[in-house]
């Protein structure tokens, strides 16, 4: 054990043994062992090297050979045991105290109990690997093989005997110390023992048998022994293992560590090599730096000098084409002068025929107005006189009626006297001359009657032709729903006449910015605000129904955008057509008294991309191409294969707008669902005679809903719908035209340009008399439509056929968006 300790210290970390723990290991005999370890680590001292300085960094309290097996730790805890309390150390400590066993102590031995002999496991660790065999193994495992052998023991045993004889020859009372002596102590034993040292072959015949026993202990201890040696061994072999697995993980290490030194070298070496290529680009930069540093001052020089250069020459070349200008202007300026003194002189000279040429044509004006003035007094005149004869004819009819009454009267007093006396042939002669007076009187009644209607038709007709023959009115049509949007500022400034219009047109930017908007005025015959009803709009037009009664061409259209009121105008159930078909009954009976009767038949066409259609005639029915013919003496208008109805009453008037209306082209558009993409044509003609004058009249009354007159972009049209849009602007423009050329009083007038125009030929300039309604959408988003269209209607109403008509130039204002 000294042994171990003192081989490797550090190892074991066992303390140092007391004596008493020496004596217990000499009793196990594990002494041996250890010299057997010392002497096997002296034949081969790589069996327990003192273990490297970098493993004994990494292993725990910097001591490799420390076990933390709790196994050993119990072993040199029990070693660390004060002997006192183990009883094979106690037995131990007593053998070599004593020296040679008595039997008693050794009877004494045999009962007491081994210590725990731990052996060394394959890892180092010390276990309990001795088989015990009761009391006689604890013995042998107490004494050990390293206690002295028992054959001389024997002799002493038997010294001892002689001893023990001697002492208590001595003493007599004196006998060996045992246990077994120490507990009784006793008289009684004191008497056995000198019983029992007489008994001497006994007594050498139980020692005897205790040797046999003993030699057997011996041997069992000796087996145990050979099997604690192979336990060691074996530990040994793994001790070895483990040292050299030690060995190659601290050289597995070291070689780390190298690989590790290695790159940090490599790592400093190209750090070092880095920096110096850095510090090489830096001064190369440099270098670069400077080089270019000095191109550049070079380039900027040359740069100056060509600068300095060129400015020298562009200051000479400007101040020669100055000089050159200058003089070129100089002779401009008084070329100019010249000119302009030149024009002024022009300008003096027209200027004075301009100012004598508006004399001259105020001086007409005036003359035009004393005229107009001289005509309307003629007019007042015969409407006084008109009214007077009205009056005259009713107060003749009535006596008309009397002179009837009295006539039968007459006659029946005729009858009687026929009968009767002289006296009644008297009277009845006399009654016979009144009865002649007042037919007479009545005769030239009516003969004044009928002369005044004559007169009346020419001053009417006069009176027509003063208001102008094209005349056009304005109508604005009410905000259906809010849904319709926005609506747009349209005032009506002239409440006593009821004659312009102003609309506020929509924003203008101006160049500065600013944003305002103008409000353009327009002035009309008549201007219908919304709240008009198709009543009082009839009233303005009855006049031109009684002309086509009296024999004349009236032409009466509806012009403008989809969605503005035009169809509502002329063919809604209380519109223009039924309006003037039953004012023509009514006329036309009261007509009757005056010897006059008329007839009167009606047809409907349309005017659809260029083509005319009959619109009485159902789709189904084989319709026939309508011709237009004209006849120029009687400038009159008839349309071949065109169906014509004899309207002899007022239901007939209504089943022929329904009729027509079924018929006529009607398709969408983005702009109206409802739109009418043809223009429809209701012509009435009326001819009327007179029985007692053998006067004839021959009129035309043309009621034209024209189709929605908006722009191409702004309808959305594609394709079919394109061409209709087209079609619908050419023939508006046309009619614009005829217009035009009838106002300068041109020599051709350009009807054929289209159908519509070619249709209304008779209808359209000459004596014919022309009512154009410029239909108005109140809604601002229509509102660019509704400018165009008063433009529109205001270039016709300017133009003046067969009478002069005075017209005024209307300012537009600029008003604040
Ligand atoms: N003065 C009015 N009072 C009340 N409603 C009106 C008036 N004018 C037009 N309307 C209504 O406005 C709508 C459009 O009118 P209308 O169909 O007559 O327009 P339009 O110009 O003839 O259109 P299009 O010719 O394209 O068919 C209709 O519903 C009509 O009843």
């Amino acid at each position: 054990m000294d042994s171990i300790e003192n081989t490797n210290p550090q190892r074991s970390g066992i303390k140092p043994p007391n004596r008493y723990l020496g004596a217990a290991i000499a009793a196990t005999g594990l002494h041996e062992i250890s010299d057997s370890q010392t002497n096997s680590r002296a034949q081969n001292p790589t069996m327990l090297p003192l273990p490297p300085q970098g493993v004994k960094r990494a292993l725990p309290n910097g001591n490799p050979a420390q076990l933390p097996d709790p196994k050993r730790k119990t072993l040199v805890e029990r070693a660390g045991e004060p002997l006192n309390n183990n009883p094979a150390v106690s037995a131990a400590s007593t053998i070599s105290r004593v020296g040679v066993p008595k039997a008693v102590s050794i009877t004494t031995l045999s009962n007491i109990k081994p210590p725990n002999i731990n052996g060394i496991t394959r890892n180092g660790s010390v276990t309990s690997t001795i088989p015990r065999n009761g009391s006689t193994h604890s013995f042998s495992q107490s004494v050990g093989p390293g206690s002295r052998p028992p054959v001389t023991r024997a002799p002493s045993s038997m010294g001892f005997n002689k001893s023990t004889r001697k002492t208590v020859s001595r003493t007599g009372t004196s006998r060996p110390a045992t246990a077994m002596g120490d507990r009784e102590g006793t008289g009684a034993q004191t008497q056995q023992q000198q019983q029992n040292a007489w008994d001497v072959d006994e007594r050498l015949h139980e020692l005897d048998s205790q040797f046999k026993q003993m030699k057997e202990v011996m041997n069992v201890s000796l087996t145990d022994r050979k099997a604690l040696e192979d336990a060691v061994d074996l530990a040994k072999t793994r001790v070895v293992d483990l040292e050299r697995e030690r060995q190659q993980l601290y050289e597995k290490n070291e070689q780390l560590q190298t690989e590790i030194d290695d790159v940090r070298r490599q790592f400093q070496a190209l750090t070092l090599s880095h920096e110096a290529q850095q510090r090489n680009h830096k001064y190369e930069l440099e270098d670069k730096s400077r080089e270019h540093r000095h191109e550049l001052e070079e380039i900027r020089r040359e740069f100056k000098d060509e600068t300095d250069r060129l400015q020298r020459t562009h200051r000479e070349e400007l101040e020669a084409l100055e000089r050159h200008w200058r003089a070129e202007l100089e002779d401009e300026r008084t070329q100019k002068a010249r000119e302009i003194q030149e024009l002024r002189l022009r300008l003096g000279t027209e200027q004075q025929d301009l100012n004598n040429t508006l004399l001259s044509k105020e001086r007409e004006v005036q003359n035009m107005r004393s005229q107009v003035e001289a005509l309307q007094g003629d007019l007042d005149r015969e409407q006084t006189i008109k009214g007077t004869l009205q009056q005259q004819i009713v107060e003749m009819s009535a006596t008309n009626m009397t002179l009837d009454g009295r006539n039968r009267a007459l006659q029946a007093q005729i009858d009687f006297l026929e009968s009767d006396s002289q006296q009644q042939s008297t009277s009845f002669a006399q009654m016979e001359a009144r009865l002649q007076d007042a037919l007479r009187a009545a005769e030239e009644a009516r003969q004044k009657l009928i002369k005044e209607e004559t007169e009346r038709r020419v001053l009417f007709n006069k009176y027509q032709e003063l208001k102008g023959n094209i005349r056009v009115m304005c109508r604005v049509r009410p905000v259906l729903d809010a849904t319709e949007g926005n609506e747009a500022q349209i005032l009506f400034p002239d409440l006593k006449t009821s004659t312009q219009i102003d609309v506020t047109g929509p924003e203008e930017r101006s160049s500065l910015g600013t944003i305002s908007r103008r409000v353009v005025p327009f002035e009309f015959d008549r201007v219908f605000s919304p709240n008009v009803h198709n009543e009082e709009v009839f009233g303005e037009i009855s006049q031109l129904v009684q002309s086509a009664l009296d024999g004349f061409n009236v032409c009466i259209f509806c012009y403008g955008q989809t969605g503005s009121g035009k169809t509502y105008t002329m063919s809604s159930t209380d519109g223009m057509i039924p309006r003037a078909t039953h004012m023509i009954y009514d006329t036309i009976t009261k007509l009757k008294e005056k010897s006059w009767t008329y007839t009167m038949e009606g047809s409907f066409v349309e005017v659809y991309n260029e083509d005319l259609n009959d619109l009485l005639t159902p789709a189904g029915e084989g319709k026939k191409k309508l011709e237009i013919r004209h006849d120029d003496a009687k400038k009159q208008t008839t349309v071949l294969n065109c169906k014509t109805v004899a309207l002899d009453s007022a239901d007939k008037v209504e089943m022929m707008l329904k009729q027509a209306q079924n018929n006529r082209s009607v398709a969408a558009t983005k702009a109206n669902e409802r739109s009418s993409r043809s223009h429809s044509v209701f012509i009435l003609k009326l001819v009327g005679e007179n029985s007692a004058t053998q006067e004839r009249c021959e009129g035309t009354l043309n009621l034209v809903d024209l189709a929605g007159s908006e722009r191409l972009k702004h309808s959305q049209a594609e394709g079919g719908r394109m061409k209709e849009t087209q079609n619908i602007n050419k023939s508006l423009a046309c009619l614009g035209d005829v217009i035009e050329a009838l106002g300068r009083g041109s020599a051709h007038i350009p009807y054929r340009n289209s159908k519509l125009t070619h249709l209304l030929q008779y209808s359209l300039g000459g004596n014919s008399k022309t009512l154009m309604f410029v239909m108005v959408s109140p809604l601002e988003a229509h509102l660019k439509e509704t400018l165009t269209s008063l433009r529109f209607a205001t270039k016709v109403h300017n133009t003046h056929i067969g009478t002069a008509k005075s017209t005024k130039k209307l300012k537009e204002r600029v008003s604040d968006a």
